[in-house]
């Protein structure tokens, strides 16, 4: 299957991006529904806590009225801004640990350290099953966790009843978030694949798999909105194979779809990453150049010429084609763009074809 290329991600586009990236886009609304919800719980546990009148109830209160509802309301107000959603994804890596750390840093040395313990536990599953981080960074996350207690607890000297018991829980919380991260990172894996797949059909033309129309059209947006910001040019090559019918006449249509095959990989092969490449219909090819004029878009044609001219397509030999070639002018629309490229390209085939024109 051929993906053709574009490097500038207006939309979410699951050709372009890998999982990680598609996961943390997805997940989103996800991470900030969780981050408020806990950050709530937190606060019920600290006034909880408060009422108990527990020793170091000041410091509980901080870490667990202000510090970790305070990250996690961060993580939550974070989430609406796109360009911090990384940042977003490290403090949610963060959080829990800091969590534990704060828990056990008040309480470890207590007597009242098993009735605190189970926060521990829960985070860790937190961390795994409900976070919406991928298992990657879940996974970074509650190891680190679990090492960070082990450690605590071993220096500390609790109990050895109690630290059986305690190992006991923390495993077990640790296998059952593995397991359910496992789980869901292998659905969430088949969701990715099927709208890659979905996305890739609904956006390329089935025999060649260049990309179609409508895509042509969602790019030429973004290339356009790039083009007003960034005062840059751009150009479009409209190309037409010379003589196609001919080809059908003479091989059939199965040698004539191979040649569209063939032609559209030449195509893809010899523009740079950053162009895009369409078709639109029977021998009509498209390439939208972003930041090239129409001089620079003329050069481009006249390599992509030399490839055509000097390429044996299986069983029919050499072929031809013409190209017309406009630059965009600010605020038009595709269709008036098109419009033009498909003037100059009547221009080509009324004056002998395996022509460049300009209009
Ligand atoms: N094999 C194949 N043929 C197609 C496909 N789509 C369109 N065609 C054929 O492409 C041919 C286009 O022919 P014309 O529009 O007359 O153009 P031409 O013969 O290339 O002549 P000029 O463009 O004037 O040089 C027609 O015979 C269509 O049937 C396709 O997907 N596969």
């Amino acid at each position: 299957m051929i993906i053709p290329s574009s490097d500038k991600l207006c939309l979410l586009d699951p050709h372009q991006v890998d999982f990680q990236q598609w996961h943390l886009q997805s997940k989103t609304p996800h991470i900030r529904y969780i981050a408020f919800v806990t950050a709530l719980l937190y606060l019920l546990y600290a006034l909880l806590e408060n009422g108990l009148g527990l020793r170091h109830s000041e410091q509980r209160l901080l870490v667990h009225g202000l510090l970790v509802p305070g990250s996690l309301l961060i993580i939550g107000a974070l989430s609406y801004y796109p360009r911090l959603h990384r940042m977003m994804r490290a403090l949610l890596v963060i959080a829990p640990i800091g969590a534990i750390f704060a828990n056990l840093w008040f309480n470890i040395a207590t007597a009242r350290f098993p009735f605190f313990a189970p926060e521990i536990y829960l985070a860790i599953i937190w961390t795994f099953a409900i976070s919406g981080l991928t298992l990657r960074y879940a996974a970074i996350s509650a190891t680190a966790s679990a090492i960070l207690v082990l450690a605590m607890t071993y220096l500390e000297g609790v109990s050895s009843y109690f630290l059986e018991l305690h190992l006991l829980w923390i495993l077990s919380a640790f296998l059952f978030g593995l397991v359910n991260a496992l789980v869901l990172e292998r659905a969430n894996a088949t969701l990715y694949l099927q709208q890659r797949t979905l996305a890739h059909s609904a956006s390329s033309d089935g025999l060649t798999s260049l990309w179609n129309r409508t895509k042509i059209a969602q790019l030429f947006d973004c290339e356009t909105a790039l083009s007003h910001r960034e005062k840059c040019p751009i150009s479009l090559i409209m190309l037409d194979i010379d003589h196609f019918k001919l080809v059908n006449d003479t091989h059939g249509h199965a040698v004539g779809d191979s040649v569209l095959i063939n032609f559209a990989n030449l195509l893809l092969h010899n523009v740079r990453l950053q162009d895009h490449v369409g078709r639109l219909g029977g021998e009509e090819f498209v390439i939208l150049l972003p930041n090239t004029d129409s001089s620079q878009a003329a050069t481009v044609a006249a390599l992509l010429q030399e490839k055509i001219n000097r390429f044996d397509f299986v069983g029919v030999g050499h072929k031809t084609a013409s190209f017309g070639i406009t630059q965009y002018r600010e605020g038009e629309t595709l269709s008036a763009m098109l419009n033009r490229a498909d003037q100059a390209l009547y221009r080509a085939k009324a004056n002998g074809r395996n022509r460049i024109e300009v209009l």
